[in-house]
């Protein structure tokens, strides 16, 4: 047994969609079972989080026109797909929008959006693509029954926004697609979303429907898990960014969740996290060549001792905040209220580097964030009787370099150094993980491109890896 899953691009439109459907009856007319995991149609989730934002500042006619927008599209890919406007298809896209209508509604009538409003709102985008999935295999003589996540047995806890899944998740997706597979059906789950056990809809974070795969495959014990992209798997560097990036054979689950820890948008960053146990591999494969083995992700993949590093990755829009003074030295609970102050007001520190001494602590947190976080800390701390210096350095970026080859490997740091300072990039802050799975170093934004290909070069990734 597989599970397929379908990203926003590959389920963009009704000629996509097909294209999609038809990687999976090939693999269903070959006698495996097939579970399907699919996103929104692409666009739809950030269309979604902005009429969300627009109804609570009580812009009820822009939130009304943007669902109408949405109702148009899916309704006019499913007439694209052959489906009738008096079919089921049709019917439940319709009902959906008049549900998701009605929720803007009570939105912008209270001007008030809470994490748990917005997740249901969000959700709407995955429940209205998987019903035409299901149609565009039904059309490709595939029996397929559609779900949203929390139908499908996908519990969560209640962390709105970035929920995780419950033990109780697992038995329970086994059962509910265990049956349906065992009835000849291939089941079509609406990714992204789960339910708590109250049975209030949650979602998995962006770029969640990886996640809603790896945890379906999980649960099913799959042989493996495929995540259908429109590249040909994880490559070296962001394709759009290193014109000379190659994909990479092999990746272990700790590599994969580094990278895309620190940017590369390809998987979610927890997606492995369910197969690890069971060592179920995760493939990502492209769209576009099927036949193309894609990228293999275990847990002891091939290592090259030629090569520690695999790939380099960015992440833009972060600020670096110092705080220091000398009175840091010596306060041994200082560091913690730090962190904690943080924690209470929901700032992601990404990346942390302490200078001499305990002298000065530099903290990576997301730009959006960053000029509230030093008006916390500054509030929170001022009290605490030690002297401090805050300095906020905004429009920052981290870019990493990441392998499991780098553990123990010698001339790794310097040969990278090298190369940034060769492209006359200036180094804010630099750390590596206690892993020694990858360096990232902080740099401003508008040099990303050039480190980026600089570490790209230095460690030769364009040229270490199988041909396409
Ligand atoms: N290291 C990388 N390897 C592959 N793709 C990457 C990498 N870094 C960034 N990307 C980008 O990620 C995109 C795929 O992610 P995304 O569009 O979110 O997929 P999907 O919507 O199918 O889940 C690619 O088109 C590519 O531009
Ligand atoms: N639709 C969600 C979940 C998702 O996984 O999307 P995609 O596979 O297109 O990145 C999002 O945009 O975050």
């Amino acid at each position: 047994m597989i599970i397929m899953k379908f990203g926003g691009t590959l389920m963009g439109s009704a000629s996509a969609i097909e294209r999609s459907a038809s990687l999976v009856a090939a693999e269903v007319r070959r006698g495996t079972s097939v579970v399907v995991a699919v996103s929104a149609m692409v666009g739809v989730t950030d269309s979604l989080l902005a009429l969300a934002s627009q109804a609570e500042q009580g812009d009820i006619a822009y939130a009304n026109d943007a669902v109408t927008q949405l109702r148009i599209r899916h309704l006019s890919t499913i007439e694209t797909l052959g489906g009738a406007p008096n079919s089921d298809t049709a019917r439940e896209v319709r009902e959906l929008c008049e549900s998701l209508r009605q929720t803007v509604a009570g939105v912008a009538l209270l001007k008030e959006l809470s994490r748990r409003s917005r997740d249901l709102i969000v959700s709407f985008g995955e429940r209205l693509s998987a019903p035409l999935m299901a149609l565009a295999l039904e059309n490709l003589g595939v029996r397929a029954h559609h779900l949203s996540g929390g139908g499908a047995g996908l519990l969560t806890d209640g962390q709105f926004g970035n929920a995780r899944p419950l033990p109780e998740a697992y038995p329970r997706l086994r059962e509910r697609l265990g049956g349906l597979l065992g009835a000849g059906l291939t089941p079509v789950v609406a990714g992204f979303i789960g339910e708590t056990t109250q049975g209030v809809t949650t979602t998995l974070g962006r770029g969640g429907t990886d996640y809603t795969a790896t945890i379906i495959g999980a649960a099913l014990s799959a042989a493996e898990v495929w995540t259908w992209k429109d590249v040909d798997g994880v490559m070296s560097a962001d394709p759009r960014l290193v014109e000379g990036a190659r994909n990479l054979a092999q990746l272990s689950y700790a590599e994969v969740m580094e990278l895309a820890y620190f940017g590369a948008k390809v998987l979610h960053p927890l997606a492995v996290t369910p197969l690890q146990q069971s060592g179920i591999p995760l493939r990502v494969k492209g769209a576009a060549d099927p036949d193309h083995p894609g990228t293999l992700i275990v847990a002891e993949p091939q290592i090259d001792p030629a090569h520690p590093v695999k790939a380099v990755t960015a992440i833009r829009n972060l600020a670096v905040l110092t705080v220091g003074g000398a009175g840091l030295v010596g306060v041994p609970d200082a560091f913690g209220q730090i962190f904690q102050v943080l924690a209470r007001e929901e700032i992601n520190v990404h990346m942390i580097s302490q200078g001499n001494s305990q002298a000065t602590l530099s903290l990576v947190v997301s730009q959006p964030d960053a000029r509230r976080a030093a008006e916390v800390l500054k509030r929170d701390l001022g009290n605490s009787g030690y002297p401090r210096e805050l300095h906020l350095q905004e429009n920052v970026a981290v870019v990493a370099v990441v392998g499991e080859g780098m553990r123990g490997s010698r001339g790794v740091a310097a040969r990278l150094f090298g190369a940034v300072a060769q492209a006359n990039v200036n180094l804010l802050m630099i750390a590596q993980g206690s892993s020694e799975l990858n360096i990232s170093f902080a740099i401003e934004n508008r040099d990303v491109e050039a480190a980026v290909r600089a570490a790209h070069a230095a460690f030769e990734l364009g040229a270490q890896l199988r041909p396409a």
